[in-house]
Formats: structure tokens, C-alpha cells, sequence
């Protein structure tokens, strides 16, 4: 990073460096003063001096946003400024301009924040992401570059991705490859340049909004095209996204979990066949099941009960996904019906639990804001202990529509939402969490366990 002394001194000083950027020289003062030069200026002045994102002075402390200087009123401009070569273009017609990096295409979808300090690699191919563009508030993406081990599905299923901080050289003994590299390979684009802090309060404050993140290979924008494919895209309620990331034909899972030397080991003794319903499965959560002795044969998203309970489990999973868990239960709602009717025992995250709470009776509601990041604190309400949870959702299950039988047994500490379910006379529970969280806090492990002890006693 350069000071902004620095800078001033590369551009020729504070009337140069006001010019090309169309501000005052009252402006170029609070940079000064701050030591940092706000995100919606970086573009004119890498143009002007050929730095890089990596350059700009970021400052020490988080700058306050007042209305003038929201770089959302700025960044309306309808032509990109100097050094803009991509743009995120949102429903209301607002636009952030940037610098592309990733694959050089468009993309439309949901605009969503993660927070997450670690994992980005594990975002980007969680399959729950299907149909969205990540903003991660995080600064630093791209410092580990990516590798062959951290992915949680064989193709991402992300749209986008938003960052603040041009994506570096990566300085990791494990990576094998560029974060750049690594998303032009999965024809995935990037945006970087944008104040993704004013960005996330924007979707805080607002919701989720569309949009669509442009990389044009022409560089040539056409806005009224971009905002017209944004403002049309019908949004994630009422979209059934599972069957589409779901795998095609069942397979049997082996992988155990990672860790420091050998990499992913071999699963210990598989005791107990479970049968995993894959609506946009982790790797992590599969891992987590066979570390935990479970033979896992993984299902199609559209496998029937008949299908599921031909294998003949001890235990059925059901698996985190994309979209909307009302749209996905036309099909999987029947499906986990007939298996609680063959009284085998179920365990489901995150889409699996909203799908086991329809199948039970209740509701799902899309949540104003959702939960995406790897410090989320949820209350076990059974020992009151609070777990840390990395989470990804933007749907919650309604507990005013739970039917008698079925508690409430986990909810955050957040917005006091839903995080967990039990079916009192089934052998049926859930979480809206990730407890295989990969990196992420490994709190929630036991929940692996208390299925298999379900298992056990089902069987005894
Ligand atoms: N991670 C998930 O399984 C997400 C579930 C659902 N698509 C939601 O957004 O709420």
C-alpha cells in the first residue's frame, strides 16, 4: 500500500490529483487528513499513475460515509470512469463501477454479503450459493490463492464475486494456483474497487437486491441493457435451484477429513448406512458423515422415498442447497414424508432442515437479511451453551407454523431466528447451520455424533 503522500507526489500533487478525479481540492485535503483515498477515486487515479489496486491507501481507520461522499451517489455516473472495466449494476438502477478481474463475461443474480475472514475458497463452490453474487466484506481475498483440497463441490456454483481489494499474489505453501486464474477456469467473474462496507449496509438496510456484474470483453457497457437483465431476473423466492447442482446418479462417499500432512484421510470403519439426499451438498458435511462411521451412498436431489429407502439405511441425510426451500419441497417434501414414515432416523442442514420442516407441517419465510459468515452465535436451547456457527442461508423456517411434536431446539443470537428443530416422536432433528464448517468453527461437531447415536439406538 502507498501513502497518500506518495500518490499525491506520482500524480503531480493535490491539483492534479483533483482534476483527474473531477473533485476540489477541499476533497484531495480529506485525504490527507484521513490517510486514505475513497474506493470510487482508485479507478481515475490508477489510470493516472499505473498503480495497482493493491497501491491505494485503504487508511487505518473505517472512513464514515456521509451522504455526499456515499460513493452510491457517485458511482450513478452513467459512463465508466477512467480505469473502470466492469460494473455492478443493481435492480434500482444504481451502478458500482470497478476493476474486472475473473472470468471477462456478465452475470446476473442475488447480491449478497458473506463475512467471513477465512474460506473464500469454500464459499465460492458451497453449491448454496447457486443463483448469487458474494460480496465478502472481508478485504484480503485471494491472499491464499486456491488449491485442489478446499473445494466443496467439483464446480462452483457462485455467479460473482465483489471485493474492495484487487485480488494478490498468493502467499500460501498450499496453493496451487491464482485466485484470478483459478475463476477464469470456472468462467466466473470478479469486481474489484468497490466499497463493499457501504455496499453490505446497502443490503443491511435494504435486502438483497439483483443485479448484474459485468466484465465486458469489449469493455463496452450498455447500461439500460445491464439494468433492464437486472431489474428482470425473478429473484430466489419461489426458485428451486436444488435439482440443478444436485448430482445426476447416486455414488458411494469415502473421503474423511482433512488435516495437517496426509490431507483428507481415508473415512474410519464405515458401521452404519446412510443414505445422503444431495440437494447442493458440501463435500464437508459427507466427509463429516463418513469421519463419523457412516457408509454414505449419495441420492439425487429428485430420489423418491421408494428410491432412499431401497438402500435400505440405518439413517437418511439431507443436505445444505440453493434457492427456495418451499420450491424445492414440491418434490423433496414427499420424499423425506415417506421417510419419516419408515421411522428412519433423519438429520438435515440448512435446506435439509427448512425441507424437514415443511415436510412436517411448517412454514419457510425468505429472511430480510441472511446469514452468511463464520461467526454467527447460536443458543442450544436445551443447555442454553452458545455455539459459534458458520452459516449460509437466506430462508428461515417460520416457529410460529411448527406443528405440536416438533421443538425448537437452536436459535441465533443474531435476530433470534429459527436455527434448529427436533421431532419429538420422530427420530428427526436439524440445524440451519453449518456444523461441518470448513475452515470455520468446529463447535457444532457433536451433532454428527448425536445422528450416529440416533442410528445406534434405532437399531439396538
Ligand atoms: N446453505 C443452505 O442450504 C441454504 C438454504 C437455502 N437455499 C437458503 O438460502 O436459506
Amino acid at each position: 500500500m502507498r501513502s497518500v503522500e506518495d500518490i499525491l507526489s506520482l500524480i503531480g500533487g493535490a491539483d492534479a490529483a483533483a482534476q483527474k478525479c473531477g473533485i476540489g481540492t477541499e476533497a484531495v485535503r480529506k485525504w490527507r487528513q484521513s490517510r486514505a483515498i475513497p474506493p470510487k477515486h482508485w479507478p481515475a487515479i490508477i489510470a493516472a499513475t499505473g498503480l495497482t489496486l493493491a497501491d491505494m491507501p485503504i487508511g487505518t481507520t473505517a472512513p464514515t460515509l456521509t451522504e455526499a461522499e456515499s460513493p452510491m451517489q457517485a458511482d450513478t455516473q452513467e459512463q465508466p470512469p477512467a480505469g473502470a472495466t466492469a460494473a455492478l449494476v443493481l435492480g434500482d438502477g444504481s451502478v458500482f463501477w470497478g476493476i474486472g478481474f475473473g472470468a471477462r463475461t456478465s452475470s446476473v443474480g442475488e447480491i449478497c454479503f458473506n463475512t467471513g475472514m477465512t474460506g473464500y475458497q469454500e464459499t465460492l463452490t458451497d453449491p448454496s450459493y447457486a443463483g448469487q453474487i458474494i460480496t465478502f466484506t472481508f478485504p484480503h481475498i485471494g491472499n491464499v490463492g486456491a488449491n485442489p483440497e478446499d473445494s466443496e463441490s467439483i464446480t462452483p456454483a457462485a455467479r460473482g464475486l465483489v471485493v474492495k481489494l484487487d485480488i494478490t499474489e498468493p502467499a500460501n505453501y498450499r496453493a496451487t494456483r491464482h485466485l484470478d486464474d483459478w475463476l477464469k477456469s470456472y468462467g466466473i467473474p470478479g469486481i474489484a474497487g468497490i466499497d463493499t462496507r457501504a455496499l453490505t449496509l446497502r443490503i443491511r438496510d435494504g435486502g438483497a437486491p439483483n443485479g448484474v456484474l459485468a466484465f465486458p470483453a469489449d469493455g463496452k457497457f450498455d447500461l439500460a441493457a445491464l439494468r433492464a437483465q437486472a431489474a428482470g431476473w425473478p429473484g430466489l423466492e419461489g426458485m428451486d435451484l436444488a435439482k440443478d447442482v444436485s448430482c445426476r446418479q447416486s455414488y458411494n462417499w469415502t473421503e474423511g477429513l482433512w488435516s495437517w500432512g496426509t490431507g483428507h484421510d481415508k473415512a474410519p470403519a464405515r458401521k452404519h448406512k446412510v443414505v445422503a439426499v444431495d440437494y447442493g451438498a458440501k463435500q464437508n458435511i459427507l466427509r463429516c458423515l463418513a469421519d463419523a462411521g457412516c457408509d454414505v451412498t449419495v441420492v439425487p436431489a429428485t430420489a423418491t422415498a421408494e428410491d432412499i429407502l431401497s438402500h435400505n439405511p440405518d439413517g437418511v441425510f439431507l443436505s445444505n442447497g440453493p434457492g427456495d426451500p418451499a420450491a424445492t419441497g414440491t418434490y423433496a417434501v414427499p420424499a423425506i414424508q415417506g421417510v419419516l414414515a419408515a421411522e428412519k432416523p433423519v438429520f438435515g442442514i440448512c435446506l435439509g432442515h427448512q425441507l424437514l420442516a415443511l415436510a412436517l407441517g411448517a412454514k419457510t419465510y425468505k429472511l430480510e437479511r441472511g446469514h452468511r459468515g463464520a461467526n454467527q452465535p447460536v443458543q442450544d436451547m436445551a443447555t442454553g451453551k452458545v455455539e459459534i456457527t458458520s452459516q449460509n442461508h437466506g430462508f428461515a423456517v417460520d416457529d410460529a407454523s411448527l406443528p405440536e411434536g416438533v421443538t425448537v431446539t437452536h436459535r441465533s443470537l443474531f435476530d433470534g431466528s429459527n436455527e434448529g428443530i427436533a421431532a419429538v416422536n420422530k427420530r428427526a432433528f436439524s440445524v440451519q447451520y453449518h456444523p461441518e464448517a470448513s475452515p470455520g468453527p468446529s463447535d457444532s461437531h457433536y451433532l454428527f455424533h448425536r445422528f450416529v447415536e440416533m442410528i445406534e439406538k434405532q437399531k439396538a
